[in-house]
């Protein structure tokens, strides 16, 4: 039985002159899966997408796709099609000859690439354009042409590097919607690249954080959302609070932590700690409440310094006695404003600890 980790990155190290692009990347990403390579401008993400798709060759460490050692075969040999931004379709052919192309390269018989560009058609929902140029069809349609000219080649994995962001707000979220659909359906392996955090929290099996270069966090949505790793991680997805905060003792499960002149809580832990290590604690903004002291033990006096209205929600800017400024969500609230002193509180299991040294 074939093994379910298809892509297995050992080491992998890219240097371009002096910048050290990649650093000691390593990950392993099963069959099936929707992978999201996540970070800011610069942090590496095309440069690794690129490595695996053999359009760069690695400095250092080994690329495997499905149980074999890559790092010498060219793009063509590798079975990862890339899906650019800008589709990189060809303007003067039809959609038949851009899903074809790749198969007339390895001279297909003509009733098979038939076949399979029909195939490719349905499985994107384009049956009956076939016929269209590139610029009769949407940017929406046109990312799907891209999509079946990867299909078509029945690769073990896909490659996407940031392949909405030419469309507009409303299309984008169709597409994502149909994209993670097609993947679904198909069983695809799809990595994507992408530095919107909203569109990898909604698509992702597995986002890959990156930071300049390595991987701060590999994980589900979910955990990269509730338990991030680093203070960079938790900073860069969504919004959050930081605490600094001493640890006074520890178990396996939970320390005591003393924070500002409030009396000290417990806090669940993951990682190791050491007794007086200085942590962060982060707390999204919709975990706490304002004026609720009877919810959780965490708790900080702050005055009220502005409010945003979101629709859903009041964003609220806040700043305790220190001057530290706290942005709290509240959802649900009608007409109710806060004003002037008040108490945010929250639960301490909302409350999630990260060590500084990260
Ligand atoms: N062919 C190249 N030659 C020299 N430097 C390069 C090359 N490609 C990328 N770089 C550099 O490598 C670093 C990482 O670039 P990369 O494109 O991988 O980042 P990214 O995270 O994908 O960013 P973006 O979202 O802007 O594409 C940057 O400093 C970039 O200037």
């Amino acid at each position: 039985m074939a093994s379910q980790i298809l892509l297995d990155l050992k080491n992998v190290n890219k240097v371009f002159g002096n910048n050290h692009v990649l650093r000691d990347i390593n990950l392993r990403i099963e069959r099936g899966k929707f992978i999201t390579f996540l970070g800011p401008s610069g942090c590496g993400k095309t440069t690794l997408l690129r490595s695996i798709a053999g359009f760069y060759t690695v400095d250092e460490g080994e690329v495997w796709i499905d149980g074999k050692q890559v790092n010498d075969l060219p793009p063509y040999k590798r079975g990862t099609p890339m899906v650019f931004q800008e589709y990189a379709l060809f303007p003067h052919m039809t959609v038949f000859d851009n899903i074809a192309y790749g198969l007339d390269i390895q001279k297909r018989p003509e009733e098979e690439i038939e076949k399979r560009v029909m195939g490719a058609l349905a499985q994107v929902k384009l049956t009956g354009l076939e016929g269209r140029y590139p610029h009769e069809m949407s940017g929406g349609q046109q990312q799907r042409v891209a999509m079946a000219r990867a299909l078509v080649m029945n690769s073990p994995i896909i490659l996407l590097d940031e392949p909405l962001s030419n469309l507009d707000a409303k299309l984008r979220e169709e597409v994502r919607v149909e994209l993670r659909g097609i993947q679904q359906d198909l069983g695809l392996t799809v990595i994507y690249v992408t530095h919107d955090q909203l569109e990898a929290l909604s698509m992702s099996d597995y986002i890959v954080v990156f930071n300049k270069g390595a991987i701060d966090q590999y994980g589900t949505p979910h955990e990269i959302y509730y338990e991030p790793r680093t203070q960079y991680v938790a900073d860069f997805i969504g919004t959050t609070n930081f605490v600094e905060a001493t640890v006074l003792e520890h178990n396996d499960r939970e320390a005591l932590v003393a924070y500002g002149k409030e009396t000290p809580i417990k806090v669940p832990i993951k990682a190791h700690l050491n007794k007086s290590e200085e942590v962060l604690l982060s707390v999204r903004p919709e975990s706490l409440r304002i004026n609720q002291p009877d919810v959780g033990d965490f708790s900080i006096r702050a005055t009220v310094k502005s409010s945003m209205f979101l629709g859903e929600k009041e964003r609220y800017f806040l700043e305790d006695s220190a001057g530290k400024e706290w942005i709290v969500d509240a959802y649900d609230i009608g007409l109710t404003r806060f004003t002037g002193e008040v108490v945010i509180t929250a639960d301490v299991d909302k409350l999630h600890l990260i060590k500084k040294t990260n």
